[in-house]
């Protein structure tokens, strides 16, 4: 029996408040509107900044919310006006839109979108659908968007300019992280730090960012590339992917920064920050080398704080930069990194430490507090 056109009850997770575990429900999802696609989500991954919409020491987050911007699946049904998609096409949700449209979109140097930039305080345009109005409803209560993507939920709706086709042979169980871990970091390294042959790198943290992080400057040609983690376990996979000097910052009496600048005689070349922490982002900009290094921020830090540093250390031709989404023009971009996935250029596969049933998204939370997963992707 078709579903279109009628609302779709399914399975979501829905983070009621901050600070609790999910809460598997079933939701009412409403048909696509006028550019708007339902897409029947196959596979998706846990990412940090989920963990941060709902932990406490955030606050920006909207409640009831379904999260999830790391998925992959298969289009449902298509509203009114959509042209560029069809029921059965195998598709990424993208929390980085483009519009095509826009001075953003139209400018080579951003892959920024409209679409995104308008924030509606305190609503911004991905917490609602365009119209601002919700799909999901769960006990009769309204449920927010998130990121304009939503995948921890079967069935999701985006707007158009949120979904790219990908080729219908990619394993949507793997690829899912090209919604955010994999491009991210692989794209910080390729597009805004612009790693450069033969290069000596430094890349903090060593989690799905981090590691698609030592990918990107291995990638670019990189000669030495510093994986630095607190956590000793992530040390293994970070040496098979690249890494050629792994540091554990417990490890030494000094600051990491001074001991990489010692090793690395005076300083790295690119530094990039895939924590989250402040204190590791001022690290990273000490450990590049005066004259020509580069320090490209990609952690997000909790709402409020800010990275102290000296005016002097950018006079002496430091540079600092952030990526957000690794650079890439979402719709341009992501089909390229399928291929070149199929084509075995790089190893993502590897990335994805745990697959466990959508239902056991606490589980694949905790995974991550522990330290004990890269990504877990959930398969529905
Ligand atoms: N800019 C963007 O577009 C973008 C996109 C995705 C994720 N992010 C952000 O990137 C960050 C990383 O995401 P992730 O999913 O890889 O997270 P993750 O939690 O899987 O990995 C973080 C890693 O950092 C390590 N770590 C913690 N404290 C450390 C310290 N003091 N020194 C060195 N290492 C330390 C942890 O052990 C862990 O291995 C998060 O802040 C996330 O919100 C940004
Ligand atoms: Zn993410
Ligand atoms: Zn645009």
């Amino acid at each position: 029996m078709s579903t279109v056109g009628k609302v779709i009850k399914c399975k979501a997770a829905i983070a009621w408040e901050a600070g609790n575990p999910f809460s598997i429900e079933e939701v009412e999802v409403a048909p696509p509107k006028e550019h708007e696609i339902r897409v029947k989500i196959v596979a998706t991954g846990v990412c940090r900044t989920d963990a941060h919409a709902v932990s406490l020491s955030f606050k920006e987050g909207l409640f009831p919310v379904i999260l999830g911007h790391e998925g992959a699946g298969i289009v449902e049904s298509t509203g009114p006006g959509v042209t560029t998609f069809k029921p059965g096409d195998k598709v990424i949700p993208l929390y980085v839109p483009q519009c095509g449209q826009c001075k953003f979109c139209l400018n080579p140097k951003t892959n920024l979108c409209e679409k995104i930039s308008k924030i509606k305080t305190p609503i911004s345009d991905q917490d609602l659908m365009p119209d601002g109005t919700s799909r999901f409803t769960c006990k009769g209560k309204q449920i927010y968007h998130f990121m304009g993507t939503s995948t921890f939920s079967e069935y999701t709706v985006v707007a158009e300019t949120s979904l790219v086709k990908i080729d219908a042979a990619a394993p949507l169980d793997k690829v899912c992280l090209m919604g955010c871990g994999f491009s991210t970091g692989y794209g910080s390294a390729l597009n805004t730090a612009k790693v450069e042959p033969g290069s000596t790198c430094a890349v903090f943290g060593l989690g799905g960012v981090g590691l698609s992080a030592v990918i990107g400057c291995k990638a670019a040609g990189a000669s030495r590339i510093f994986a630095i983690d607190i956590n000793n376990n992530k040390f293994s996979l970070a040496k098979q992917l690249g890494a050629t000097d792994c540091l554990n910052p417990q490890d030494f009496k000094k600051p990491i920064q001074e001991v990489i600048t010692e090793m690395s005689n005076g300083g790295v070349d690119f530094a990039i920050e895939c924590v989250g922490n402040v204190a590791v982002m001022k690290a990273a900009l000490e450990c590049i080398m005066v004259g020509w290094g580069t320090c490209t921020i990609v952690g997000v830090a909790p709402g409020g704080q800010s990275i102290p540093v000296s005016p002097m250390q950018l006079i002496m031709g430091k540079k600092i930069n952030a990526t957000f989404f690794g650079g890439w023009k979402s719709v341009d971009s992501i089909p390229k990194l399928v291929s070149d996935y199929m084509g075995k250029k790089f190893n993502l596969d590897a990335l994805v430490t745990y697959t466990l049933p959508f239902d056991k998204i606490n589980d694949a939370f905790d995974l991550m507090y522990e330290g004990k997963s890269i990504r877990t992707v959930l398969v529905f």
